[in-house]
């Protein structure tokens, strides 16, 4: 943006002063047009002829000299007079005015007297319209005149410079007065400056400094002008001002980073509490800890209904595998894991308990006729009758091939004794897949309060010895073991 604006600005100057000093070089050939207009009746009036040159460098300070030639090429009239240049005869080299016999601004060139200077001539044509010589006024480029007055004395407060050159890229004026008459034609903004048209551009001076200018053209003289900063001068103030932006910013980005970080704190508020939750979700209180996380924005609820939802299925999951591990796939009783479940609460709760023992009679020759799959059908048949007849509160399971055992809980020997028979009949009477029917042995016996572990064993060891006992016995019976 700073090199923008500077090219822009530098543009805008070129254009302003190239202006005026058009302006004042078209005021400098409307002077020599009215006097070549006046002249032309008093060519032969020494007298006036004088007194027009002095006029012309007397009335404003645009000239420094005025001549007049007559057709001869001789100077015939000049001022101010201590240039002793009156009679003077052109040489060659000085006729481009002369020769050219019309208006025109001349190449800049070096005079006799030793002055770089341009003049603006006009030609005196006589009443028929021949050529009588010309009337000039010449600028001294080096001197002290309205002209070098406005191009040298532009003052820059930021060391920007302004020089002119000729169409052939010589320097006319130039802050550094050792450079004027420097041919630097060869440089790309001065080939830019004598387009024709007025611009910018950044580029290399003479001296190999970038530089960023703007430019104009002079047309009355075919001058170009160029005012130019060194880049690297732009770009200082650029850092000049970054410095002290930087440190009054501080503070307030130092405040906005803490109030970024305490609403992220509190943005990831419930999300941390979520995570911490999901770490813990073995702790027994994770439901109601996530439960509690307040989720007050859309995506953190989502979330927390995700994780809820989660976390239910996983619990369904686990209790359906939990059940899974203590069933018999077979029958769906209790197997070893449930059962000794079931006598911990029973433990526990100092619950007196009955118990039968049961087992398949001739099993074995079950699966020899009919195959291992029957025994299983059969299995899984009886397994079906002893949850019928079991009560609400019995619990039944199969703890090992066709060994079976059923508890009921606070009842005594006597009543389980009465549903041992009940079930041994149900059985006998069962219909069973293939094989019809078949018979099982029964051992009861009885664990009353208080009951311990120790007690509980005994007691099933009981139950399992009367069971034997039945078997013994002829089998398809129940056998009773007093506790
Ligand atoms: N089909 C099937 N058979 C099983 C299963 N578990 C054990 N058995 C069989 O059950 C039979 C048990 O035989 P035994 O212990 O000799 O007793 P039993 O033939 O029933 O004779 P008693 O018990 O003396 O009346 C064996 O042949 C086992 O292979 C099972 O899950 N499925």
């Amino acid at each position: 943006m700073l090199i923008e604006n500077t090219l822009a600005s530098n543009q805008r100057y070129a254009e302003k002063v190239a202006e005026s000093a058009n302006r004042m070089l078209q005021s400098a050939e409307q002077l020599v047009a009215y006097s070549a207009t006046d002249l032309a009746k008093k060519i032969d009036d020494p007298g006036a002829l004088e007194s027009e040159v002095q006029r012309l460098i007397g009335q404003s300070d645009i000239f420094n000299s005025a001549v007049i030639v007559n057709k001869e090429a001789q100077i015939i009239a000049v001022a101010p007079e201590s240039l002793h240049l009156s009679g003077y005869v052109l040489p060659e080299s000085a006729r481009q005015a002369f020769n050219a016999q019309r208006a025109m601004i001349s190449d800049p060139f070096h005079s006799v007297t030793g002055n770089t200077l341009v003049s603006v001539s006009h030609p005196i044509l006589g009443a028929q319209g021949e050529y009588l010589g010309y009337v000039s006024g010449t600028i001294y480029l080096n001197k002290i005149g309205a002209l070098s007055h406005l191009l040298r004395n532009q003052l820059f407060s930021d060391e920007s410079y302004l020089y002119v050159v000729d169409r052939n890229g010589e320097l006319l004026f130039h802050v550094d007065p050792n450079r004027i008459g420097q041919n630097v034609g060869q440089m790309y903004l001065v080939q830019q400056s004598l387009t024709g048209v007025s611009g910018s551009a950044r580029g290399i001076n003479s001296l190999g400094i970038d530089m960023l200018a703007g430019f104009a053209p002079i047309s009355s003289s075919d001058w170009g002008l160029v005012v130019q900063r060194p880049t690297n001068l732009v770009l200082a103030d650029l850092n000049d001002n970054l410095a002290p932006v930087f440190w009054r910013s501080l503070p307030i980005v130092f405040v906005t980073l803490l109030l970024v970080w305490l609403v992220a704190h509190w943005i990831t508020l419930p999300l941390r509490k979520l995570a911490k939750n999901v770490g813990q979700l073995d702790h027994q209180d994770a439901y109601d800890a996530i439960v509690n996380t307040k989720a007050w924005y859309f995506e953190a609820s989502q979330l927390k209904m995700s994780m809820l939802h989660g976390l239910g299925s996983f619990n369904e999951r686990i209790h359906k595998l939990d059940d899974a591990s203590h069933k018999d796939p077979l029958t769906l009783l209790l197997n070893r894991r449930g059962m000794q479940r079931v006598l911990d609460q029973f433990e526990a709760s100092d619950t007196p308990f009955s118990v039968l023992a049961l087992d398949i009679d001739h099993f074995k020759s079950v699966n020899d006729r009919f195959g291992h799959d029957v025994g299983d059908q059969v299995i899984q048949t009886l397994g079906e009758v002893m949850m019928k007849a079991a009560g609400e509160h019995d619990v039944t399971c199969r703890v090992g091939g066709e060994e079976f055992l059923m508890f009921l809980p606070h009842t005594s020997l006597d009543r389980a004794t009465l549903v041992a028979e009940s079930l041994c009949e149900q059985i006998a009477y069962a219909d069973m897949p293939k094989v019809k029917r078949i018979t099982v042995s029964i051992g009861v016996s009885h664990n009353p309060q208080p009951v311990y572990q120790a007690g509980i064993d005994i007691t099933l060891k009981r139950a399992d010895s009367a069971l034997y006992r039945a078997k013994d016995a002829g089998r398809n019976r129940v056998m009773v073991v007093e506790s």
